[in-house]
């Protein structure tokens, strides 16, 4: 039996009574919620989609897969409207469409609800707000905004929803995490009219595993309850916990699926792939889940970062290290303090307490522009505000970090420049049409290869990764670990934060766990059962434990 199905009944039997509901088949079960029929979409003459059939039953989750740049971001949005479609017909609920004529105002009116990968909130506007421009101010006789209504009934969605914000907060107080739950309660605000199909596009993405958990378990509670989902993903774990059924794609073509009982996670990823570049599927599951050797020198490393009792909202007296050649990682919840301890070595925030060293001199960077010369880089979550010059071309953000070196007097190299461009996405697997498209033309997974990509092009001595593979499909994850793994066997430092448990035990030499800002362990992942590493990311107290290899752990 393949893992799918065991994981997939083991869901059925341990999703909580009161996150999964009252179990009952679905109302709309058994019939067509959704179909396209032929879609197909070019952008400039590249086909992005070349003829894709999609079937959704109704009360099913549908989960939507795909390497990045293969075409599942295009195809929400030609069912959203966003995008029209140039041939095909899609079917909501039994009406008919010719895909060229769906716009955003005949999906809604069909009854699709979509949360994109941008999530369509306002930063600037408070969470109340944003609930508003979807739905509507509720307004008095004299057409006065009745705030207090409004507020009362968002807060009551973001309680039932458990995202512990308030109506009134500013969204961009937000952290992305809870961003995202914002934006996928705000689509499911009028859930309790029947005829919707919830799609949504990769939500989890930055998601720590417990919000996302939650999710799941509300998203199977809503399917039980007859809701129809689709569910953009990479992550293997959501399809084997929620999906009933997956549609995988390849280059702009279906390139298999069915029940997700019936189906691997080797067959998946042979989808995702193509047959011709896997050697059967034993041996891509065994790939996969086979950690790759460790960075050379483990065993042998200088101290590279101290930060000593480092305090700084919500952190408090935080030591850690990171060895020369050591890959470290940072595990905790949304809120223990994970982006907090990157940004302050970065010098992007300001310490209230503590000390850090780097290499033995003190690091104290005013600035991240002082922490870059001082060989620390960072590469942040949120590429869309933090990383990515989306107006600018994939050749200028790829040699943003480096553009020093195709200037020679006043004369700028453009040859050297594009030559080791195409050999920078050669070599981290980027899917470009080209490489002088506006990088917001990328797909998102390559948008983030492509930052990766030009800060290690830096040969940093220290490097910090929020989130490193956000977007990025399990094949292209792999291509990242193994750039990462050569950088530290350069004598590179890496500390990464992640809420992928599977991420960071297969990636790290170390896993510091923090809870509310305080480190809680210390975890050899070789020793160290993933339930174990879990139990401690969940820990409710500060106790610390250290199960390094001298203290092994049952888990
Ligand atoms: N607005 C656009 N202009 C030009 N090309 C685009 C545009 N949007 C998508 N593409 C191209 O269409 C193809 C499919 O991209 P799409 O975003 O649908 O992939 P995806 O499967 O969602 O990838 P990812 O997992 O990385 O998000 C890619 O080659 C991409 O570069």
């Amino acid at each position: 039996m393949g893992r799918v199905v065991a994981a997939h009944n083991e869901h059925r039997r341990s999703v909580p009574a009161a996150a999964a509901g009252t179990e009952r088949p679905g109302e709309h079960a058994g019939t067509v919620a959704l179909a396209a029929h032929g879609l197909v979409k070019s952008f400039a003459g590249a086909p992005a989609l070349s003829g894709v059939d999609l079937t959704v039953s109704g009360g099913t989750i549908h989960a939507l897969l795909g390497g990045n740049g293969s075409g599942k971001s295009t195809l929400i949005k030609c069912l959203a409207g966003v995008y029209q479609a140039d041939a095909g017909t899609i079917s909501i609920h039994g009406e008919n469409l010719p895909a060229r004529q769906v716009t955003p105002r005949r999906a809604r009116a069909a009854g699709l609800r979509f949360v994109h990968q941008d999530l369509g909130l306002f930063d600037s506007l408070s969470v109340a707000e944003n609930f508003a421009l979807d739905a509507g101010f509720p307004t008095n006789p004299l057409h006065g905004i009745r705030w207090r209504e409004l507020q009362n009934r968002v807060d009551g969605l973001l309680a039932h929803y458990a995202i512990a914000v308030r109506a009134t907060d500013r969204l961009g107080s937000l952290r992305p995490s809870q961003k995202t739950m914002v934006a996928v309660a705000r689509a499911l605000a009028d859930q309790q009219e029947s005829e919707y199909t919830l799609l949504l596009d990769e939500p989890t993405a930055s998601l720590a595993e417990d919000e996302s958990r939650e999710l799941m378990a509300a998203l199977r509670s809503r399917a039980n309850h007859g809701q129809t989902i689709v569910l953009v993903t990479h992550r293997f774990r959501e399809i084997e916990e929620v999906a009933d059924h997956v549609t995988v794609l390849r280059d702009g073509i279906v390139a298999g699926g069915g029940p997700v009982a019936d189906t691997s996670i080797a067959a998946i990823v042979d989808m995702m792939s193509g047959a011709s570049l896997t050697a059967g599927s034993a041996g891509v599951e065994a790939a996969l889940r086979t950690p790759a050797p460790p960075a050379q020198g483990a065993g042998a490393r200088s101290p590279l970062f101290e930060g000593r009792d480092l305090s700084r909202f919500p952190l408090s007296d935080v030591n850690l290290s990171v060895a020369s050649g050591e890959i470290v990682g940072l595990a905790g919840l949304a809120g223990s303090g994970r982006s907090t301890v990157l940004r302050a070595i970065f010098g992007d925030t300001a310490l209230t307490g503590g000390s850090m060293s780097l290499d033995g001199a003190p690091h104290e960077p005013s600035s991240p522009a002082d922490a870059v010369r001082s060989g620390v880089v960072f590469v942040p979550e949120n590429r869309h505000r933090d990383a990515a010059f989306l107006d600018l071309g994939v050749r200028e953000n790829a040699s943003a970090t480096v553009i020093g070196r195709y200037w020679r007097r006043l004369v700028m190299n453009l040859r050297m420049e594009r030559d080791e461009t195409h050999r920078l996405l050669a070599d981290h697997s980027v899917r470009a049409d080209g490489i002088e498209i506006p990088i917001s033309r990328l797909s998102g997974g390559n948008q983030q290869k492509v930052i990766l990509a030009r800060w290690l092009r830096r040969k940093p001595r220290l490097l910090l990764l929020d989130e490193p593979t956000q977007g990025v499909d399990v094949t292209s994850r792999r291509d990242i670990y193994r750039s990462l793994r050569d950088i530290a066997a350069q004598g590179c430092g890496v500390l990464v934060a992640s809420s992928d448990l599977d991420e960071l035990a297969e990636l790290c030499d170390r896993i510091l766990v923090l809870v509310e800002g305080h480190i809680v362990a210390d975890l050899d992942p070789a020793d160290t059962g993933r339930s174990a590493l879990a139990a401690a990311v969940m820990a409710a107290d500060h106790t610390p434990v250290h199960l390094r290899k001298d203290q092994k752990t049952n888990g």
